[in-house]
């Protein structure tokens, strides 16, 4: 492989990024812990914002600064759009027939496009206001009752379980209960295909893949998205005042053959498993710890409260109407967002083509990956880097959405993620809502300095620790 390696090298005359010292066979598996991007952030320190890494035999390319992000994923994001092969992804989504992780080519265009337009559009997120209005009313009372009792909310619980009820009911049109699939319950199971999914995340090397049933699992998603479909294509179905879920959009466009490519049942099946994973612990995760920094900043807490009360007052709660005024609260959630984004390493990249970066040769096929959260952390490109000050976007129009490399919790680029404009909709909406209806405070007289943010790294980085709070009604009614 070294000589291998060596030949390459020669023949494109060029050297490959710096690269800490490697094992025989493991590479530099061996360096990461349970927190990848943690680790890749100290060794990026020590070897300069593009590395080269070998994850068993597969060659890695870690970008750790915005200078390299923007040049792998705008400058020459054709080179990077593809994603490298992906054993649990073939299992899971029907031979990488999914959007996430199909390799670049007609095929993830055309599904691409597809998504953006049909299901991801401003147009279709406005027709779910309703749903998401009933859905976090159901959480408002839940956290009513508590405050009468005075007891702490298990607020990460809380929040994923709505969240997975929201997009349940956008992608499938109604909620499944746990015992609807099988004894294992819906949301352990989909819970189990995005820890399955983020594990190649760093090589199809680590130990603990082999211990999830894969078979087992892949048959209980498959079994949701086959139940879904039959459901909806039974004649005695009735859906009179229901917004069109993404099932009932993508049977219509199969019936109708406007899609311009093969578009059969598995498609429908991979593309709704892949929304469901892609929306359901993302937009929950980032609204947990945006919660997090909020009350462990109550002087941050009180000016967000101030902010929705001078729009909406105290006699209601707050509409999706109401969002685009926020814009202290805008500041928060960037600040979040740059400090603990919540696909820390976005989804690996692979490259089609030999590439020259910063004067480095970067091989074809190598994975690209991009840690968003040493980037949020980079000294040259934020002051105080390590400290929660949403005040430090004031003076600036730094903006989350992949036009700024330094702030890239939704990635940039072709691979960028299609559903930003929801994910955001829905944290704005539900941290507003949280703050406005009730005043919090954290359990056993804790300070809000001790409260404790480990995360735990997955697909999705969530806290160690679930976030408990005793909340107070503020609401004059
Ligand atoms: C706060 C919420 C969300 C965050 C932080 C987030 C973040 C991300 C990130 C970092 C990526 C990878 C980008 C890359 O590889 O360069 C991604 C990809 C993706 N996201 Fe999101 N996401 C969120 C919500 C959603 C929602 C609600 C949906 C759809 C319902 C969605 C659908 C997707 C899809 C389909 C991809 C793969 C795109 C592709 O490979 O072409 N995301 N997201």
């Amino acid at each position: 492989l070294q000589s291998w390696f060596k030949k390459k090298k020669k023949k494109s005359n060029g050297r490959l990024p710096p690269s800490p010292k490697p094992l025989p066979i493991l590479g530099h598996l061996h360096m990461l812990g349970k927190n990848p991007h943690q680790d890749l952030h100290k060794l990026a320190e020590k070897h300069g914002p593009v590395m080269y890494m070998r994850f068993g035999f597969v060659p890695n390319i870690i970008v750790s600064s915005p200078q390299a992000a923007e040049q792998f994923l705008k400058i020459h994001d054709l080179v990077y759009a593809s994603r490298p092969p992906h054993e649990a992804a073939k299992y899971i989504s029907y031979d990488q027939r999914n959007l996430s992780f199909s390799p670049y080519g007609t095929y993830w265009r055309d599904m691409r496009k597809l998504c953006t337009l049909e299901l991801l559009s401003n147009l279709k997120i406005n027709s779910f206001q309703a749903m998401r209005r009933e859905e976090l009313g159901l959480l408002v009372e839940v956290i009513e009752n508590a405050a009468k009792e005075r007891v702490a909310v298990d607020l990460s619980a809380r929040v994923a379980s709505m969240s997975a009820d929201m997009s349940c009911r956008m992608v499938l049109g109604k909620k499944y209960m746990d015992k609807d699939i099988d004894e294992k319950g819906f949301k352990a199971v989909i819970k189990e295909g995005m820890q399955l999914a983020a594990t190649p995340n760093l090589g199809d090397y680590f130990p603990y893949l082999g211990a999830l049933d894969l078979q087992g699992l892949t048959r209980r998603m498959k079994a949701i998205a086959k139940k879904s479909i039959d459901e909806h294509t039974d004649p005695s179905r009735d859906r009179s005042g229901q917004a069109k879920d993404f099932v009932d959009t993508m049977l219509a466009i199969m019936e109708s053959g406007k899609a311009e490519f093969e578009f059969d049942r598995s498609h429908i099946k991979a593309t709704l498993l892949d929304m469901l994973a892609a929306s359901m612990d993302t937009s929950a995760t980032a609204i947990d710890w945006v919660l997090s920094e909020l009350l462990k900043h109550p002087y941050v807490l009180k000016k967000v409260q101030e902010e929705i009360e001078q729009a909406v007052g105290m006699e209601r709660m707050v509409e999706e109407s109401d969002l685009d005024g926020f814009k202290y609260l805008d500041m928060v959630i960037k600040e979040a967002f740059r400090l603990h984004p919540v696909a820390p390493l976005l989804l690996p990249h692979e490259s089609i083509e030999d590439c020259t970066i910063n004067g480095y040769h970067i091989p074809k096929n190598s994975r690209v990956i991009v840690n968003v959260w040493a980037i949020g952390r980079d000294p040259e490109a934020w002051a105080d880097a390590e400290n929660f000050v949403p005040e430090r976007f004031v003076e600036s129009n730094i903006d989350l959405r992949g036009r700024d490399f330094q702030l890239l919790p939704f990635g940039s680029g072709r691979r960028g993620c299609p559903g930003m404009q929801l994910g955001l909709a829905v944290v704005r909406l539900v941290v507003a809502q949280l703050v406005h209806c009730f005043d919090w405070e954290l359990p056993n007289n804790m300070l809000p300095a001790e409260l404790d943010m480990t995360e735990d790294f997955g697909l999705v980085v969530t806290r160690a620790n679930h976030l408990m709070a005793i909340p107070t009604c503020r609401l004059h009614k």
